[in-house]
């Protein structure tokens, strides 16, 4: 293939700090290139994969677009639309943003179902299982860091954007887990991979196939929609008595036989990660290291958001109480990044998704093992977040003071906090009473790194940590 002509890295130089999922929107492009350029289809329209290698402040970045190449652009795919080139064919004439048609989508569920080779890239068929070729793949329109694809009601694929070496954590751990027959993590059908050329190199994944969840609730709108009936139950107001938020039980709506059984299922989920992956007994100064690690992500986050200053000597203490009482603990892969909108509800029960890890974190530290009561105290955070989203969020709270509204929050996030505890303890899991100040921590790393990620990415939900912070870290 001709080395791809000068005005595409300019139009895409131009296109890419626009599009949602491109990590480096604040600093200005050095350089792009593109690294690989492989043609998946010819004629009009024609499908090009393309890994382009972005540099910005010295750091390059790969990230992966599936570009379409039309004489005319249909009016239906303008909203998705690069440019017109002036280079030499093949890629000559309007290019546009491939993950948006369905004429062009399909070719990829075709080869993974082949599992066809074309150039660096490899199409691969999960074992034992069929895939079929007969639906349409069109964007979901909530895409963030990825952009997923769902074909028909029968599967999601998961185009992976900003690239990471070797074998990406959610294919690995999906991949692992539906091999040892989890029931909580969606199938997997198939995957993409690209061969870096390196000797000994892993492949990079590109790209997850998995099972479409048609059945499936997401349990971050599922936990609102329970703490908006429990807020909306005590308007007109009522006292702010303790017997008032004892009654949590008794409100409509009650998410907390969910969030048992949510336990249960990250239970069964690490007993399979630990069967699948193993578990490690691990010295004291490991935990000692990861303390460190919890202490630096707190000096940064407190050094770029003031409003976290007051609360960071009280967490520090935390952190220390940690290191000073640390034992042999057993270290697992984990899910890494758990909360409740990585979990759906399905008609047969629920089933964990997204096993990237925190998309902050460097690859190697997302495949680490770690101590599952880490995922737990996400979930935990989670149920925090819920309840405290709405009272900095919404309108039509009942007219209480705030520390009425402070008390109600606390009510339902503790009841669901400790539901979900019973349910993982109950499973088999370590019982995070047991292990509190633990938790605690593990719950104040996670709480500084959401101040980090609401600064960065949403800054109007920045007091949704900062206020569950002032009460955590007291
Ligand atoms: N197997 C699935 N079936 C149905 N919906 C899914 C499935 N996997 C993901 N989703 C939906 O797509 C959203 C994003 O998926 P996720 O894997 O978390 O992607 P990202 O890494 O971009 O956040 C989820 O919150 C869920 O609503
Ligand atoms: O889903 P991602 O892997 O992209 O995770 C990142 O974004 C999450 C928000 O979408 C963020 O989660 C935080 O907000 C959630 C509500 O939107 C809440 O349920 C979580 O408890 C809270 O941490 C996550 O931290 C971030 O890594």
């Amino acid at each position: 293939m001709p080395p791809p002509d000068h005005s595409l890295v300019r139009l895409l130089s131009d296109w890419l700090p626009r599009q949602r999922w491109f990590g480096g929107k604040d600093v200005p492009i050095d350089e792009l290139s593109i690294g690989t350029a492989t043609e998946l289809r010819s004629g009009d329209p024609a499908l090009h994969h393309l890994v382009l290698d972005v540099r910005q402040d010295g750091v390059t970045e790969h990230y992966q677009v599936l570009l379409g190449v039309r004489g005319e652009l249909p009016e239906r795919l303008g909203a998705c639309a690069i440019g017109r080139t002036a280079g030499e064919p093949p890629i000559s004439g309007q290019v546009y943003d491939a993950a948006h048609d369905p004429d062009l989508t399909g070719i990829l569920l075709d080869f993974m179902a082949n599992e066809t080779a074309v150039g660096p890239l490899q199409f691969r068929r999960a074992p034992g299982t069929g895939i079929r070729t007969d639906v349409e793949g069109l964007p979901i329109s909530a895409e963030q860091s990825n952009t997923s694809l769902i074909y028909g009601d029968a599967y999601i694929c998961k185009l992976f954007r900003r690239l990471s070496p070797g074998v990406n954590p959610d294919l690995e751990v999906n991949l692992a887990l539906s091999r040892a027959g989890c029931e909580h993590v969606p199938a997997v059908h198939g995957w993409i991979e690209l061969d870096p050329g390196a000797p000994g190199a892993e492949p990079i994944t590109l790209a997850l196939l998995s099972e479409f969840l048609r059945t499936g609730t997401d349990a971050w709108q599922l936990a609102l929609t329970s703490a908006r009936d429990w807020f909306a139950q005590f308007s007109p107001p009522g006292p702010a008595t303790a017997s008032a938020t004892d009654d949590a039980g008794s409100a409509g709506g009650d998410f907390a036989a969910e969030a048992e059984r949510l336990g249960a299922a990250t239970a069964q989920v690490h007993r399979d990660l630990a069967r699948a992956f193993g578990v490690t007994q691990t010295p004291p100064e490991v935990l000692r290291d990861i303390v460190f690690g919890m202490n630096v992500q707190l000096d940064q986050v407190t050094a770029a958001v003031p409003e976290l200053r007051p609360h960071a000597h009280a967490i520090r203490e935390v952190f220390d109480q940690v290191a000073a009482e640390a034992t042999v603990l057993p270290f697992q892969r984990v899910h890494g990044d758990l909360h409740l909108g990585q979990a759906m509800r399905t008609d047969t029960g629920w089933v964990l998704l997204d096993f990237e890890g925190e998309p902050a974190r460097a690859p190697a530290e997302r495949r680490a093992l770690a101590h599952p009561l880490r995922d737990v105290a996400g979930m935990l955070r989670s149920f925090e977040y819920a309840a405290r989203f709405l009272l900095v969020r919404e309108g039509g709270l009942p007219a209480e003071s705030a520390d009425a509204l402070e008390l109600r929050a606390q009510a339902w996030a503790e009841r669901n906090r400790a539901a979900f505890c019973a349910g993982y303890a109950a499973a088999g899991g370590p019982d995070p009473a047991a292990h509190a100040t633990l938790v605690r921590a593990f719950e104040l790393d996670k709480a500084v790194y959401e101040v980090r990620y609401e600064a960065g990415n949403r800054p109007s939900w920045l007091p949704v940590p900062l206020r569950s912070l002032a009460r955590l870290a007291s």
